[in-house]
């Protein structure tokens, strides 16, 4: 055994090793304590220096070696007199004769000598039937040849949260993990994609590089023409007050005007609306007005000469079955990409609500009617999530995604939600994201609100997490059984990859 450091004292939450003199533990190293019959893997959350020279002689050695006096002076026997502690945490422990894993109960024998882990350390790894592959297992910033999938379906359902600062690789993730998904025959995507990145162009590889996609990937965008791209018009027939009040702030009188015109007309009532010389009901001129001028800014829909114009994303006559295509996909497992980098937040919100309304009120009657079992999962990715999930989100309290945040599970339907800004997201929600998939995070109150709503304990873990890398990352969820570092593949390479082994398996195996 390669031992690279011994257990010198600690409890139960930190074990503290000696590192060998001619061995560099790095922060989130993977460890291993042998017992006779089990053996416990630990991980590094901690480094600090050793010493057996008291602090007056060690300053006196430093100064004299600055100043240039005795520029061969040296402790004697260096390695044993100065040396590095690690700070361990234990992650798990496997059971030798029937390669079974649990949480650790016991502290590794004292003095006992600790080596690095292992792939075959991991062989307690199980593969599950319907696998979402994330990544390998990462000891530090070294990657192990071991990969790591997650029980797909109920991860899904129970929703991701993708928690990271700027630039740590938040997108290459989701991504990663949809472009694994793309054609698993259990689930569907909808990827709302404020920044135009996941369907791809020319230069930068995206979903539509996935040799299925011709057959499970749709996109949308309201853009100009792109190949292989539809593009996005919405019947405004599709859009019903409740929709509307979500995303537009009105006064009562408003919401009263809106409400009393789709009373009246139904799914034609912003047409008429737009159209109406007289207000309806009791509703004053002046309220009829505002909603005119609130409906032409915010839709892009005017009236000319008692004849509507439709300039946006939102038409009187086109668009009649985008949302139903939309959900249809979505049911048939397809990945479906919004491009909304050409959109207002509002409208953008407002598009995503009207089809997130559509799917949820659907698999609520497969719930009722005992369909749901045999329907596909959906998870819907949000970008900056807190802009609807957050405390001050710019949509208003109890809108769907809300709903689906809190209920979605039981009917299936998911989000996987990616945010920099965690700490805004209420806790009940934090908490109900049952799979936290973190990269690096510098603040440490963002670090703070996902340790608190972490699956498993990771109290220890906030320099860890503090220097994670771009693509490190570290699983927790219920779906584990413990938090696992990992290292999440570069996209652009298993693009590359694709394209010049197109026939290729990939194998790998899972976590219980
Ligand atoms: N797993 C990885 N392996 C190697 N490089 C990576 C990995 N993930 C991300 N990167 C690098 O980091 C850059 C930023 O990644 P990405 O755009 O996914 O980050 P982000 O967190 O989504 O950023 P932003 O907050 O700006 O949207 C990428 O362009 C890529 O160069």
């Amino acid at each position: 055994m390669n031992v690279v450091g011994r257990i010198v004292s600690g409890d139960f939450d930190t074990v503290k090793i000696r590192q060998k003199a001619s061995e560099t533990i790095e922060m989130g190293d993977l460890l291993v304590a042998e017992n006779q019959n089990s053996y416990t893997i630990l991980q590094v959350h901690d480094l600090m220096y050793g010493s057996q020279i008291s602090n007056k002689e060690k300053n006196l050695v430093a100064g004299m070696k600055l100043e240039g006096y005795g520029r061969d002076l040296d402790f004697t026997d260096p390695e044993l007199s100065n040396y590095i502690i690690a700070d361990l945490k234990s992650l798990v422990t496997v059971e030798k004769n029937n390669n079974t894993s649990h949480s650790p109960k016991k502290l590794p024998q004292f003095f006992s000598g600790m080596r690095r882990a292992k792939d075959k350390d991991f062989n307690f790894i199980q593969t599950h039937e319907k696998p979402l592959v994330i990544g390998n297992v990462r000891t530090g910033s070294q990657k192990l040849d071991v990969e790591i999938n997650l029980p797909g379906e109920e991860v899904l359902r129970h929703h991701i949260l993708v928690p990271a600062s700027t630039g740590k690789g938040k997108s290459n993730l989701v991504k990663t993990m949809a472009w694994e998904l793309l054609d698993q025959e259990y689930c569907g995507l909808l990827i709302i994609d404020p920044h135009n990145e996941y369907y791809g162009t020319q230069g930068t590889p995206g979903l539509s590089n996935h040799p299925m996609a011709n057959q499970f990937v749709e996109a949308y965008s309201p853009g100009k023409n792109q190949v292989g791209v539809n593009k996005l018009v919405i019947n405004i027939q599709e859009l019903k007050p409740w929709d509307l009040m979500k995303v537009i702030e009105l006064s009562n009188a408003q919401t009263e005007a809106i409400n009393a015109y789709y009373q009246e007309h139904k799914e034609n009532w912003i047409k008429e609306l737009m159209l109406s010389q007289e207000p309806i009901n009791n509703i004053q001129e002046v309220t009829l007005e505002t909603m005119k001028r609130k409906l032409a800014v915010y839709l892009d829909i005017h009236e000319k000469n008692n004849q509507l114009t439709c300039k946006g994303i939102f038409d009187e006559k086109a668009g009649e079955s985008t949302i139903e295509n939309i959900v249809q996909s979505l049911e048939s497992t397809k990945t479906l990409i919004l491009d909304t980098s050409n959109l207002e937040a509002k409208i953008e919100l407002l598009v995503g609500s009207i089809i997130a309304n559509r799917l949820f009120n659907r698999y609520k009657k497969y719930k009722s009617t005992d369909q749901i079992n045999q329907k596909p999962v959906i998870s819907i990715v949000l970008e900056e999530a807190p802009r609807v999930i957050g405390e001050n989100s710019i949509i208003q309290s109890g809108n769907i995604f809300e709903k689906i945040a809190r209920e979605g599970r039981k009917f299936k339907i998911g989000l996987t939600a990616i945010t920099q800004l965690p700490s805004v997201i209420p806790r009940q929600i934090l908490a109900n994201m049952n799979t936290k998939i973190i990269l690096g995070m510098e603040m440490r109150s963002e670090r703070n609100s996902i340790v608190e709503s972490a699956s498993q304990d990771l109290s220890k873990d906030d320099r860890n997490i503090a220097t994670l890398d771009k693509g490190e990352a570290i699983i927790t969820s219920t779906f584990t059984d413990f938090a696992i570092p990992i290292k999440i593949p570069y996209f652009k390479k298993i693009v590359d990859q694709t394209q010049q082994k197109p026939t290729e398996q990939i194998e790998f195996r899972g976590i219980t």
